[in-house]
């Protein structure tokens, strides 16, 4: 089999299991309201329901106020366009409409219910829409074909007072239009006198090419193709749409259209623009293949015929993704925010602007991070955002809210933009993304990470994971034929090497190590004896392997206690010469919440007010280092009132901070709930949290952040990361007794990523 077929078999089988994988499907609903008591059940349902219910007869309005209308969006299909597959009716579509559904909630936090009406007749159609209205704050129309789409879609704009949009016709509008503008800046040319030549000329083309005209694009420049050819004065029986695009040309096909152009956009079907077709453009060519799954022309082929190509497709796996994903959710967003009585042409163009302007800005390194890239610069490999740009919420929902307002479309009224912006950040500190992006960056260069424990099934399968995914180069250490008996068992297979300390194969390493532990544990009571005693266990063996370079990270620890792992590791690494103190930080990630982290879990059961400026100090580093700037709360008993002990403490090592480092942002002593609520934190404005919540918590000690961690962790209320071991100069990390595989995995991606600032 060719490779290419390979991966296409290789798609085709991981979709499916995607698909398939329990629970079906990619969405689900989830209750947003307490419902574990009979009290809950009484307001939830009858009796305590009736009077919303009331309320919302009285006066419509209020739906918003006591349902989920006004972040609830029906994203509706009949079939008859799905991507380019054509007319596969509205069975078929579901996967579209789900997979629509999950990108509005991760990139947007809107809700939505896919709908399919299994029904083609325009008004059929319409009348169904405009009955089930009532149960949304909006409606995204998909993959409905031309003509009919417009029909439809002017209809229920006009009949239906809530944002709707067919995302085929505008979200790729706005999208292209806005990667157009910036592919004609970088190929040095004008659209005012740019030739364009649209291929397709169903609900995308026609949408797209109205909203270039509309940006400045001559009409006698604009070319359009539909499956019988070129739309010329010829051709007879066309439909409305199709008449408005009537050129003034003999020529009838691409072909000997698409001669010197400088642009062509593609939103018809795949492979339909030859090489030679592309050679026959002018300098600089723009090639916009749209269709989906398969472009016009592979990306590749296009740009091996033209060194000059300026290329965007609609997929995710090459440059430039013009894909209406980046627009409908943040359109929708601003929409539902300012409660718009529908989606206008000012709301449109403030999107175009916004995206075409985000692209010219510095890429943030989260950004980098997701995408595995090292850097990221306005030009022809990039001139569209990327869709996981966590900027694109801010930029074009707060643009499209804004253009709602203007233009009186509005039916609230945002006042406190900032207040709005932080809003639009807090739906978006979604667990999976971050680690997604820690996991990107950890692929940019995987490291040595040696697996202590390697005969444990979790300890094994995440080393399978670590090594299938890139992330890690995984060593395993422990007894080579119970490593090799429980692969065998688990039936997991695995290439990474085992070392194993007692066996022949390591007496090099053993002697080298005997050596090294003895000079350096001579004060701590390691005799010649100990030292030759102690290399052939993993506890020193696995340490002294960072340790001497001969591999780059540690996770040890996994059927251990934490304190008897780390004596050994204390006594072989090296501290980190700027740090006084060890200490143990979990990341915790929790649904719909940003990250927050919490220390010292792990080392220092008691503290001093010096021990916790060491520990802040280097808590924020860490934070830092993992491109999240660090909001820190130390925490005690009391909030800014210190009258216990602890309080004293915690008071006096906020004032040495405030004194020496006073560009760490914390503050303290405070409860963690005040920490944590920017509206309590309101009641302290002197503070320099001031009303953004803290993401980081100082314990006063060891035992309080342990017991907090492990409560939540018991509870699943979010996903643990670490505990990291802080003040070492080695990645070197103790897994929690029992770590799941998950929490391996994830332990493993940060110690990669610190080995690779290290190297
Ligand atoms: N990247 C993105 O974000 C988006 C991409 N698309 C893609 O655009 C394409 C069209 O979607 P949509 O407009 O919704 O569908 P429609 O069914 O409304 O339109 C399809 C159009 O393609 C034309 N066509 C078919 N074959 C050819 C051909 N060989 N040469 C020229 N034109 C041809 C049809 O011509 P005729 O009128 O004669 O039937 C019709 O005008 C799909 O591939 C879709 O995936 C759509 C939306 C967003
Ligand atoms: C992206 C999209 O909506 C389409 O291809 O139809
Ligand atoms: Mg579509």
């Amino acid at each position: 089999m060719e490779d290419k077929e390979k991966k296409n078999v290789q798609l085709r089988n991981a979709a499916l299991d995607y698909h398939s994988d329990y629970p079906a499907g990619k969405i689900e609903v989830v209750p947003s309201k307490p419902h574990g008591t009979q009290r809950d059940l009484s307001l939830a349902y009858s009796p305590g329901v009736a009077e919303p219910c009331m309320e919302i007869y009285k006066d419509a309005g209020k739906a918003y106020d006591y349902t989920s209308k006004g972040n609830l969006v029906a994203v509706i299909s009949n079939g008859t366009a799905v991507l380019g597959l054509g007319d596969i009716g509205a069975d078929a579509s579901k996967p579209v409409m789900e997979g629509k559904g999950l990108l509005f909630k991760i990139f947007a936090d809107i809700n939505v219910f896919d709908i399919e009406i299994n029904e083609k007749d325009p008004d059929k159609f319409i009348d169904v829409v405009k009955s089930i209205a009532p149960t949304f704050g909006g409606i995204n129309l998909e993959d409905i074909k031309a003509p009919e789409a417009f029909y439809i879609e002017k209809r229920l704009k006009e009949e239906l007072p809530i944002p709707l949009m067919h995302d085929d016709q505008h979200g790729t509008a706005i999208i292209s239009a806005a990667a157009l503008l910036n592919a004609l800046e970088i190929a040095g040319k004008k659209i005012e006198e740019a030739k364009v030549v649209v291929n397709g000329a169903g609900a995308a083309a026609v949408s797209c090419s109205k909203l270039y005209l509309s940006l400045g694009l001559k009409k006698e420049n604009l070319i359009m193709c539909d499956s019988k050819g070129v739309i010329n004065t010829k051709r007879t029986g066309l439909t409305e749409e199709k008449v408005f695009f009537i050129s003034n040309t003999e020529a009838d096909t691409l072909e000997e259209v698409i001669s010197d152009a400088d642009v062509f956009v593609g939103l018809s079907k795949a492979n339909v623009l030859t090489p030679d077709m592309l050679k026959s453009m002018s300098k600089n060519p723009i090639v916009f293949a749209l269709a989906n799954p398969n472009p016009e022309i592979d990306y590749n082929l296009a740009i091996k015929t033209r060194k000059d190509v300026i290329m965007a497709t609609g997929r995710s796996d090459f440059p430039n993704q013009v894909n209406n994903v980046l627009g409908f959710p943040y359109i929708f967003r601003g929409a539902l925010d300012v409660r718009a009585t529908g989606i206008n042409e000012e709301m449109k163009l403030a999107a175009v602007h916004a995206l075409a302007d985000l692209s010219k800005e510095p890429v943030p390194e989260m950004v980098l991070m997701a995408y595995n890239l090292k850097s990221l610069n306005f030009g022809k490999d990039y001139f569209i955002p990327k869709p996981f740009d966590n900027r694109l919420i801010t930029r074009v929902s707060m643009a499209v809210a804004k253009a709602a307002m203007d233009s009186g479309v509005a039916r609230k009224h945002i006042e406190d933009w900032e207040e709005y912006e932080l809003l639009l950040l807090n739906r978006m500190g979604r667990d999976e993304k971050l680690l997604r992006a820690f996991q990107n960056r950890a692929r940019l260069d995987p490291k040595r990470v040696v697996l202590s424990n390697a005969e444990e099934f979790a300890v094994l399968k995440a080393a399978q994971i670590l090594e299938e995914e890139g992330i890690a180069k995984p060593v395993l250490l422990g007894w080579k034929e119970e490593i090799k008996a429980a692969m065998k068992k688990y039936g997991i297979e695995l290439d990474a090497p085992i070392v194993d300390p007692s066996d022949k194969s390591q007496e090099i390493n053993r002697q080298k190590y005997e050596d090294y532990l003895w000079k350096k544990g001579s004060r701590q009571g390691i005799t010649k004896y100990k030292a030759k005693r102690f290399v052939s266990q993993r506890d020193y063996f696995g340490p002294l392997m960072v340790e001497m370079g001969d591999a780059d990270a540690l996770l040890i620890g996994y059927a251990k206690s934490y304190k008897s792992t780390l004596k050994p590791i204390e006594t072989v690494v090296d501290k980190n010469k700027d740090d006084q103190v060890l200490a143990g930080m979990v990341m915790l990630l929790a649904e719909g919440k940003t990250p927050i982290f919490l220390c010292d879990t792990s080392v220092n059961e008691e503290t001093t007010a010096q021990n916790l400026v060491d520990i802040t100090r280097m808590a924020d580093k860490a934070v830092r280092s993992l491109s999240v700037e660090p909001r820190i709360a130390m925490l005690s008993i009391e909030n800014f009132y210190n009258r216990a002990e602890v309080s004293k403490k915690v008071a006096e090592a906020v004032a040495i901070l405030h004194r020496d480092h006073p560009e760490i942002i914390v503050d303290g002593e405070m409860q963690a709930d005040t920490a944590l609520d920017p509206e309590r934190l309101k009641n302290y404005s002197f503070s320099k949290l001031t009303d953004q919540p803290a993401n980081v918590l100082i314990f006063p000690d060891q035992v309080s952040a342990k017991i907090t961690y492990k409560t939540l962790r018991g509870l699943k209320m979010a996903q643990m990361v670490g505990p990291v071991l802080l003040g070492l100069d080695k990645p070197v990390h103790v897994m929690q007794m029992n770590s799941s595989v998950r929490e391996i995995v994830n332990l493993a991606t940060l110690a990669v990523i610190d080995a690779q600032s290290k190297q």
